[in-house]
């Protein structure tokens, strides 16, 4: 018989205290601890913490970097590989292939392939997808009950969403802001490694665009020169809405045309506020709110609210809403003061099937109502979403070189 088995599970589930409950022996006995090992982002954002108290922690990257100055990838493949040197019994194997390339999904997969001869393995994914090709039963949960869960009889379509016009541009993305970022020549190395090698990218007002490549290539750091203060943007030809970077704006002022979402953003919000005013607050680029808007900006918001069928619900706590509603509502956060760039930080990294879906019939919507140009950040080619470009890296042991592809 098969002994392996993957959980689907979805946002309301709450998979951390379900996970928990696995480990603490309350369901399925054969995964608890110490017999299982969970292999997790969880388990991450834990040897994270203990490298900003201690300095290190127990797992090496290939790279030698430690963790925190690591790229997804090499977090999770460096995890797997401590997780095999410690031989478990078991392993829990939760969200397999978020933030991971495809060479390196395809190669984790191989290696879980060969270690499911010898090792139990439970896999808890919210993506159909990505089941693992060895896994033998599928359960969802219902209630705190599993009931095992028959894919080719299971019906994922939903019903089209948002079907109000998205609000008008608050301030209109101007004519002289195009392109909208411009690399030219752009390198970057960290000490004698090379990362980026002569960057030369475009984006124009309204482009949707798709940033790809594997793991490590550099995805982050282009993203931090945009969007974030990366020294190593420092003295190179990069010119974002009309402006050389360095030239004199601050940080804040570029951030104030820039709508930003990463799923990451999921854990960092922790304070009770409402859904409303956690729109509203887009305006200030601050989490919360401190300022008064104008009755111009709450009548955006509220367009916004209604847009996502919210209205009724605003004054409700937003960390009472489930992982994708709020990336929804992050998502309408971002958007609120029509900034002339979206980006998009592998925002359907933990999401489940449902709430892609509706991530993608939102995006999809900004993308054609909107002058805001789109940098989506994904290894994973959502059903539905359509980018109109394609921006490769390609690593090279000179640094990653890029390439439009045409789709
Ligand atoms: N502060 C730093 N010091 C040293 N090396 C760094 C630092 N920040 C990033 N790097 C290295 O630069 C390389 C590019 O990292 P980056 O995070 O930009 O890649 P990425 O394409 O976003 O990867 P992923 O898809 O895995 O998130 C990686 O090898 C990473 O280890």
């Amino acid at each position: 018989m098969n002994r392996h088995i993957a959980i689907y599970i979805s946002n309301k589930d709450h998979k951390q205290d379900f996970i928990e409950r696995i480990q603490d022996g309350n369901i399925l006995s054969d995964f608890s601890k110490p017999k299982a090992v969970l292999f997790s982002e969880i388990t991450i954002n834990k040897l994270i913490q203990e490298e900003r108290i201690h300095g290190f922690c127990d797992v090496v990257t290939p790279t030698g970097n430690l963790l925190i100055n690591s790229s997804q990838g090499e977090r999770k493949k460096a995890l797997l590989n401590h997780i095999i040197s410690q031989n478990p019994e078991a392993i829990i194997v939760d969200n397999v292939f978020g933030n991971l390339d495809i060479q390196a999904q395809a190669e984790i997969e191989q290696t879980l392939n060969k270690l499911s001869s010898q090792v139990r393995i439970l896999q808890i994914t919210k993506r159909k997808e990505d089941i693992l090709s060895f896994i033998g039963k599928v359960y969802y949960l219902e209630g705190k009950e599993l009931v095992e869960l028959k894919l080719e009889e299971s019906d994922d379509a939903i019903a089209e969403s948002f079907l109000e016009d998205l609000p008008k541009a608050y301030r209109p993305v101007s004519e002289k802001i195009n392109p909208i970022v411009k690399f030219t020549d752009v390198s970057v190395h960290y000490r004698e490694r090379s990362i980026l090698n002569n960057i030369n990218w475009e984006i124009k007002k309204g482009e949707f665009w798709q940033l790809m490549g594997p793991n490590g290539s550099g995805k982050s750091t282009i993203l931090s020169m945009i969007f974030g203060d990366n020294p190593k943007a420092f003295g190179q030809n990069i010119v974002l809405f009309g402006v050389k970077k360095g030239s004199g704006e601050s940080v804040w002022e570029i951030k104030q045309k820039i709508g930003y979402f990463s799923s990451d953003m999921l854990r960092g919000f922790t304070r009770l506020d409402s859904i409303g005013n956690m729109i509203v607050s887009g305006f200030f680029d601050t989490i919360g709110l401190y300022k008064t808007p104008t009755n111009e900006q709450i009548k955006i918001a509220q367009h916004w609210l209604r847009v996502l069928d919210m209205f009724d619900i605003r004054k409700q706590d937003f960390l009472s809403l489930s992982k994708g509603y709020q990336s929804l509502v992050l998502i309408a956060r971002a958007m609120v003061k029509h900034p002339p760039l979206l980006i998009l930080d592998e925002p359907t990294n933990g999401l489940d099937d449902a709430d892609v879906k509706l991530f993608t019939q939102l995006i999809n919507k900004i993308a054609s109502e909107t002058e805001t140009a789109i940098l989506y950040v994904s290894h994973r080619k959502e059903a539905g979403l359509n980018p109109d470009f394609i921006y490769q890296l390609t690593p090279h042991e000179t640094g990653s070189t890029g390439q439009v592809v045409k789709i």
